[in-house]
């Protein structure tokens, strides 16, 4: 972690040099030199016992980036330097007179521990000739520490120095094991002080206190806002600062984290983006308060989280509310084990672990709704370039529902549960290929067939070709009967007449890819057809086998013909021509497999419906998406009924062979704790759920249109929370 020692610094790039005493005894010192037995100087406080020793002296000189220590007395030597990085300096002070002329150094070097890397308080102590030369060290070094560039030629004033910075420091006592405070005493206060800091700490008393204190403070006075807690006081930060009048400033105030939580999900990420092994608990909130005492910052994205408006009790419905994360947005399982595992509270961390496996042990089924916005539907301005097409987010779950997409935002993965998903092909172009070389492969044998005089079955479709071409190799020979020829030109016009119809057929199979033959459905066409010939073969609808091309003929003629008739006959309609799309659509309700729930739904909704006032569906009408498939143009209402019976369940719990449709009691005939139910946050649907508004477009929450990017919409229920994965205003983040 440490970088090599540099060299012994030449007289250019030194900034000072002084020699200076030591202060204490050399043996005294807990933070001696590890290659020198005395140790180049120091002490762990200055205040106590102030001893000087006249008998020790070091060389101090200051470079940019270093301190370089070199004890002169009592034995000067190579192993009595060291070398002391600007880096891992916290601070550095001169106490006021009548204290003798110090400087004192806090050092913490980072150290290998049990628990992964962490620092280690140091501080060295020497004393100058004279308070002046003290006072030109302390702030020559904290101008470095500040950032404030400094030659050898620089007057060392105390006016180069920028004010001492000013934290307001927020802390949950109840956070994590309640160890906050304690913590604050031991490790934070004295850091932040040496950092030459100033702070006000406020305790908070309850939940939510936070979020209104942010809202009403002048946030001006303070350079930032750190949070001595989890991620849940952060959270209340961030939300108090965007619902302040003036939030697009307020947002820009920067925020920190020092981990007294349980998770600390951020102060780990901060951890690691400060390039520290991972490390928990007190290493992890040492790293941190020493990065907010280095004072970096950047820039930290938001989500934009808007929840459905909840019908009230006493029948009005409530404004939807906005709320914005800064980590992640959970529903479901995951926030389930993060509520429920509350009581558990005195395990810190390990809380999440014991609540999942609860959890787990009692698995419950999640009705919810997933959706997202196109590009297309983000407004930007007329001059802005527009951003690169990428694949929408839940395209990976939602290919093969071409036919069976609403809107776009009502486009969901909930359509359909988890197994009905897995048993739906994937559309893949390799596959597509491969299936239109099959079909001409086999075009091409039919055609050998009939023109090997074998008595089989031709495709009507090979038929047709077959006897275009005979009749222009006749035409090119100019011999024909009259007879014949009239007999042909009947037989061609009936052959139309039925070609036509087969036409239409194979031309829906063929031209059709954008609707069915990604849906799945080709196959069941092919099936059809297929099975047309088969009994064709077996005799049905023909006179008997003929050898040739002309009986090959016949046989089409009877398969137009007679075939046609008794399809019509069929009472499952199976053989029946479709005279539409839509006919070929209702032929495939047959289907048993779990997708015929898809597909009864589907097919039990008009095509084209205009979109349902009561729904509050607002948005337009899309007409496609990136892959020209996703969006019909209507917007497509809800159906409640629909909606239950079509909705992702546990994996766990239900054998995707068995698949029956679950209704909402499902969710409610166990007991949810009460604290999820008064959640805003819960997941529980009502046990009478009215009908389900349509989820619109984020209705804009004055006074701030955040564009989104990226919509999830998760849920058609008003219980559920619309997410937005918005561009968002940028909070800045102390590291
Ligand atoms: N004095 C208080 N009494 C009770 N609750 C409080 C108090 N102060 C803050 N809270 C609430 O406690 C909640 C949890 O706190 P916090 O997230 O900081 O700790 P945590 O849950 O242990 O940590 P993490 O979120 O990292 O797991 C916060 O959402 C906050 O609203």
């Amino acid at each position: 972690m440490r970088s090599p020692e540099p060299p012994i610094p030449s007289p250019a790039e030194a900034l000072l040099h002084c020699q200076f005493g030591g202060w204490g005894t050399g043996s005294s010192c807990n933070n001696s030199c590890p290659n020198s037995p005395g140790g180049p100087g120091g002490l762990s406080s200055p205040s106590p016992s102030p001893s000087p020793s006249p008998a020790s002296s070091y060389a101090l000189t200051l470079t940019p980036s270093h301190i370089h220590v070199q004890r002169l007395a009592p034995r000067p030597g190579k192993e009595a330097r060291l070398i002391l990085p600007l880096s891992e300096l916290a601070g550095c002070s001169c106490p006021r007179a009548p204290a003798p002329p110090l400087l004192v150094l806090y050092w913490y070097p980072p150290g290998r521990r049990r628990k992964g890397v962490s620092r280690r308080r140091q501080v060295r102590v020497y004393l100058a000739e004279a308070r002046v030369e003290a006072e030109r060290w302390s702030t020559a070094i904290q101008c470095l520490l500040r950032g404030v560039a400094i030659t050898a030629d620089t007057e060392i004033v105390k006016r180069l120095l920028p004010r001492p910075r000013r934290l307001l420091l927020l802390v949950n006592p109840f956070s994590g094991r309640g160890q906050a405070m304690q913590w604050c005493q031991t490790h934070i206060l004295p850091m932040i002080r040496e950092a030459n800091i100033s702070y006000n700490l406020i305790q908070t008393e309850r939940q939510n206190h936070a979020r209104e204190l942010i809202k009403e403070i002048s946030l001006p006075q303070w350079d930032g806002i750190i949070i001595v807690s989890g991620d849940g006081l952060l959270h209340e930060v961030i939300n108090g600062l965007m619902e302040r009048p003036d939030w697009e400033l307020a947002i820009k105030t920067p925020v920190g984290i020092l981990p007294c939580g349980s998770g600390n999900a951020l102060a780990g990420s901060i951890n690691h983006h400060a390039g520290y092994d991972m490390c928990l608990r007190e290493p992890l909130l040492l790293n941190c308060c020493f990065q907010l005492c280095r004072g970096g910052v950047k820039p930290m994205d938001l989500v934009s989280v808007t929840t459905s408006p909840t019908p009230s009790q006493n029948g009005r419905p409530s404004l939807p509310r906005r709320m914005f994360s800064f980590l992640s947005v959970a529903w479901g399982f995951v926030s389930d084990v993060d509520i429920e595992s509350e009581r558990y509270r005195g395990l810190g961390s390990a809380r999440f672990t014991l609540g999942t496996l609860v959890r787990l042990a009692s698995l419950r089924s999640y009705k919810g709704r997933l959706s997202y916005l196109p590009p297309s539907i983000v407004a930007t301005s007329p001059d802005a370039i527009p951003p690169p097409l990428r694949r929408p987010l839940s395209r990976s779950i939602t290919e093969g529902l071409e036919g069976f997409c609403h809107t776009p935002i009502q486009r969901t993965s909930s359509d359909m549960g988890l197994s009905e998903q897995r048993s739906l092909r994937r559309v893949d172009t390799e596959r597509e290929r491969e299936r239109e070389m099959e079909r001409q492969r086999e075009r091409e044998r039919r055609r050998e067939r009939a023109r090997g005089g074998g008595t089989g079955v031709v495709r009507a479709s090979s038929l047709a070709e077959d006897r275009e071409r005979e009749m222009e190799g006749e035409a090119g020979r100019s011999g024909t009967s009259s007879e014949r020829s009239g007999t042909s030109s009947e037989s061609n016009e009936r052959e139309d007449c039925r070609m036509g119809r087969e036409d239409e057929m194979t031309g829906n199979m063929e031209e059709r890819p954008d609707e069915e033959r990604e849906n799945g459905t080709m196959e069941q066409d092919s099936g059809v057809i297929e099975d047309i010939e088969e009994r064709v073969r077996n005799g049905e609808g023909s006179s008997g086998s003929m050898d040739g091309v002309m009986e090959a003929k016949e046989v089409g003629e009877g398969y137009g013909g007679d075939m046609g008739r008794e399809a019509n006959e069929d009472p499952e309609g199976y053989y029946s021509y479709p005279d539409n799309l839509q006919q070929t659509r209702l032929a495939l309700r047959k289907n048993s497999a779990p997708s015929s729930q898809i597909a009864n739904a589907f097919f039990s909704q008009p095509l084209s419906q205009e979109a349902d006032p009561m729904s509050g569906a607002s948005y337009r009408a899309e007409e496609m998406d990136l892959n020209e498939t996703y969006f019909q143009k209507e917007a497509y209402p809800l159906d409640i009924a629909r909606e239950r019976a079509l909705t992702i369940s546990s994996p766990f719990r239900h054998s995707p062979f068995s698949f029956k449709p679950k209704s909402l009691d499902q969710n409610t005939s166990r007991p949810r704790p009460l604290s999820l139910l008064h959640h805003p946050h819960s997941n529980s649907l009502p046990l009478n759920s009215p009908p389900c508004p349509s989820p619109s477009l984020p209705r804009p929450l004055p006074p701030r249109p955040v564009p989104p990017p990226l919509l999830l919409l998760p849920c058609s229920a008003p219980q559920h929370p619309q997410l937005h994965l918005p561009v968002s205003p940028v909070p800045l983040l102390y590291l």
